[in-house]
């Protein structure tokens, strides 16, 4: 049917492509605007200043146009290039808050991971490609965040 050709062919089709990556990283929660008596308070076994890791799992997800051409949002193989620059190299077996000096100063609470992820990736994606970060702490504990 000339309709339906005209539609698969013309018409601007949006999609959302997601790459998953694991990482294992350990930190502490503790806030440099806090007492040392606030931070136990705020934080609990978190503040533990001998720390604590987690096997994160992080979702990637961007979204765009489908390419009528190539068929793609975009190549996934160049979004993982994107996620070994920007999680993989800085994060995995790290300290988050000694070996990444943007947690120097800002709590390593899964949120602010989650923004220092889409921060980063921003700089390295195609422009309003990036969708949501998605970070499971836990299998219980799960963050999104997109960069509202
Ligand atoms: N809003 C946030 N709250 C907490 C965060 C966070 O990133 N954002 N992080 C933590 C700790 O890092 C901690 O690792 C998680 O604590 P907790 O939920 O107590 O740990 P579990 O999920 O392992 O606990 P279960 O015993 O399995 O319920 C705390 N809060
Ligand atoms: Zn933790």
């Amino acid at each position: 049917m000339a309709g339906s050709s005209a539609v698969h062919g013309s018409a601007e089709r949006i999609g959302y492509i997601t790459r998953v990556q694991s990482f294992s990283a350990c930190h502490r929660l503790h806030s440099i605007h806090l007492t040392d008596k606030d931070n136990k308070e705020v934080y609990g076994k978190c503040n533990n200043p001998n720390g604590h890791g987690h096997n994160y799992k992080v979702e990637v997800t961007v979204r765009g146009k489908i390419d009528p051409v190539t068929g793609m949002v975009m190549n996934l193989t160049d979004l993982k290039k994107c996620i070994e620059e920007v999680i993989m190299i800085p994060l995995d077996h790290k300290n988050l808050d000694k070996d990444v000096p943007y947690f120097a100063s800002v709590v390593s609470t899964t949120e602010n991971v989650a923004v220092y992820i889409w921060d980063n990736m921003a700089k390295v994606l195609p422009p309003n490609l990036l969708y949501e970060i998605k970070i499971y702490e836990t299998d219980k504990n799960i963050v999104v965040y997109r960069g509202e």
